[in-house]
């Protein structure tokens, strides 16, 4: 049998609930107590067996483009100091302090060289070191009118990788971004690659969620007959952002194992490899491809 998950794993995704809107908290005040709920909520998980944990998108600041430089971290060079980045120095030790891998959500970064702003996510092993980052790649840049209009790249800018990272343990994942699920391109890539899982720290909001959430989630699922995992901050009307929630697990068939709903809570789901295969016996899309027929899927060369 092909391995692509070396043994079964425990995965937990945190629907944290961060203050950082509150105005009675001066801004660094607020993070420090970000990081700290953040802390206990990583534990939580660590106690109901998780070994893989994953915060949301900007999990220790609010979101919104008026808060990133305030927020702003430098990673690099790496490790950075703790004035640096306190949030590198503070999901190291939770990680280890957890003894599981940890994907840290999303922090905004500053790279103090180019003076660039990036929203980066940040992976530790069990023993607190850092084993893979990733920048996000496509911007959240949207207009709906009289809905939800977004610019990120009014302070971002986008990384330009895709990220593969291995769990010696148990395998590869695929880790991108939010706005990223909406290009298939790099969860193929992922997948490809021998990922297990494609791993989205997101936020969408309460137009988008509704509308494409679940949909991109599943679609990632049934594409690449892997697992999916789509991790939210909870809701927070009081915020400038209101964040949609509906943190969720799918299995490779695109079937929802665990959904949250809006609120703070932790979800859980057990993966192994057996279900991967036998979607992939069963469907066997993922040895069809006819990558002689389509090498260039962005229709720039001849074929
Ligand atoms: N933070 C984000 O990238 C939001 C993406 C989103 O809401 C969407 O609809 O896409």
């Amino acid at each position: 049998m092909a391995t692509f998950l070396k043994k079964p794993l425990k995965l937990a995704l945190v629907q944290l609930a961060s203050g950082a809107h509150r105005q009675d908290f001066p801004p660094g005040a607020d993070k420090a107590a970000n990081l700290s709920h953040a802390r206990s909520k990583v534990l939580e998980a660590a106690q109901g067996g998780a070994r893989l944990i994953v915060l949301p998108e900007c999990f220790n600041s609010p979101y919104g483009t008026q808060f990133f430089p305030k927020y702003a971290e430098t990673l690099h060079p790496s490790p950075p100091s703790k004035e640096q980045s306190p949030s590198f120095h503070a999901l190291s030790a939770i990680a280890a302090e957890a003894n599981a891998y940890l994907i840290g959500g999303s922090i905004p970064e500053l790279e103090p060289e180019s003076k660039k702003y990036y929203n980066t996510s940040l992976v530790f092993s069990p023993s607190g070191s850092l084993i893979g980052t990733h920048r996000k790649t496509h911007l959240f840049d949207i207009d709906i009118p009289g809905k939800i209009k977004f610019k990120e790249s009014d302070v971002l800018s986008p990384g330009n990788e895709l990220t593969v990272i291995d769990l010696p343990e148990y395998g590869k994942i695929g880790l991108a971004i939010c706005y990223d699920i909406r290009f298939p391109e790099s969860a193929m890539i992922a997948a490809r690659k021998g990922a297990f899982l494609l791993v989205y720290p997101g936020a969408f909001n309460t137009t988008t969620g509704p509308l494409h959430w679940s949909l991109l989630g599943r679609a990632r699922a049934v594409d690449n007959q892997t697992y999916v995992a789509l991790c939210s901050p909870s809701r927070d009307l009081e915020a400038t952002y209101h964040a949609y929630g509906h943190s969720l697990i799918a299995d490779p068939s695109a079937g929802i194992l665990t959904e949250a709903d809006e609120k703070e809570t932790i979800i859980y789901a057990d993966l192994d490899n057996e279900t991967i295969v036998n979607t992939r016996k069963s469907i066997p899309i993922y040895t069809q491809r006819r990558f002689d027929v389509y090498p260039d899927v962005s229709g720039q060369s001849s074929k």
